[in-house]
């Protein structure tokens, strides 16, 4: 195994500011000798340099569209060269608007994709349903073709095609879906666990479920996409929209070592780790912690040893 990391100190999907922060404190948090301490090769790319934008008026009710549109572009082509030269990406946000560079530039390198999408939220909403204009709400409407029809042109986002068919795409923690959402998942027919089928059947069997489901046809690569408010906030704290009931530190864990095993993990984002959320010092550990250890799981680390 081997991981290029690539940090993208990114907050304008949404309003706070803090999210930036998070490539930074995962490194300062043994990231990179963690990985190789448990037998994985690590290319540290460093952070991506975000161009400043001026002037960026909301489009709609779209806010920051010229920033994210060209943040993301950027991360695209960082995706691109890292995948080209052979690892799996980890990219350390910032907030999940940048899974549209993310999922962009994995899509572009290794063609049709299945992606994990680990979430207390569907990040689903187009512009014209996001109740918020904040652009994390919306990464996924950009990248299904299903939802092509639905989404306007808006201001440096021509760049993006769409790469990712609702069949590939699998949703767990799920907690806090707006119901426009909730209309575009039933529509779309896109597999879901939630909260609740978390509860109802164990995070063991909604990892073989998801597994199945994703390589019922052909095995592809996976992207798993893991915003860290899909934990509890009892665990981690430290992020931007926290929802009650959240995963268990030993479910969110058991996703990663389950899509580790499989051997397709291709790329993953982990996102949304903002520190000025956090109350305590102890707040901020926890949350960067459990982000560190996602990651390590990722990369074969198990808890047995
Ligand atoms: N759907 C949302 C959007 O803004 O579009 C609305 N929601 C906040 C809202 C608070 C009141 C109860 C209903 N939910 C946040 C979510 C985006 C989360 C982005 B993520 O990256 O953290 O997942
Ligand atoms: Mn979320
Ligand atoms: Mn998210």
């Amino acid at each position: 195994r081997s991981a290029g990391i690539i940090g993208a100190p990114f907050s304008k999907g949404q309003p706070r500011d803090g999210v930036d922060r998070g490539p930074d404190l995962i490194r300062a948090a043994g990231l990179l000798d963690k990985l190789q301490g448990q037998g994985c090769a690590v290319k540290d790319y460093g952070n991506l340099q975000f161009e400043e934008v001026v002037d960026d008026e909301p489009v709609g009710r779209v806010k920051r569209v010229r920033a994210v549109g060209s943040a993301n572009q950027r991360l695209s082509e960082a995706v691109q060269a890292v995948k080209r030269d052979g690892h799996t990406t980890v990219m350390l946000g910032g907030d999940h608007s940048l899974a549209i560079g993310s999922i962009h530039g994995h899509s572009m390198a290794v063609g049709e994709l299945s992606v994990v999408w680990v979430d207390a939220h569907a990040d689903i909403n187009t512009p014209l349903s996001s109740p918020t204009g904040n652009l994390h709400g919306q990464p996924m409407s950009y990248l299904l073709h299903e939802l092509q029809s639905k989404v306007p042109v808006l201001p440096n986002f021509s760049w993006i095609k769409p790469c990712v068919r609702a069949k590939d795409l699998v949703y767990i923690g799920l907690r806090d879906v707006d119901p426009e959402e909730h209309y575009i998942l039933k529509l779309l027919g896109v597999k879901v666990f939630s909260m609740s089928e978390v509860d109802q059947l164990g995070v063991s069997r909604v990892m073989e479920e998801t597994c199945d489901y994703l390589s019922d046809k052909v095995k592809k690569p996976i992207h798993l996409s893991y915003d860290i408010d899909a934990v509890d906030p009892s665990v981690t704290p430290a992020t931007g929209t926290p929802v009650p009931g959240g995963l268990t530190y030993r479910e969110a864990v058991f996703i990663t070592e389950h899509l580790s095993q499989t051997g397709l993990l291709s790329a993953v984002d982990l996102v949304e780790v903002n520190p000025l959320r956090a109350r305590t010092e102890q707040d901020l550990r926890s949350t960067v912690s459990t982000a560190v250890d996602l990651l390590l799981g990722c990369f074969g680390r198990l808890r047995q040893g």
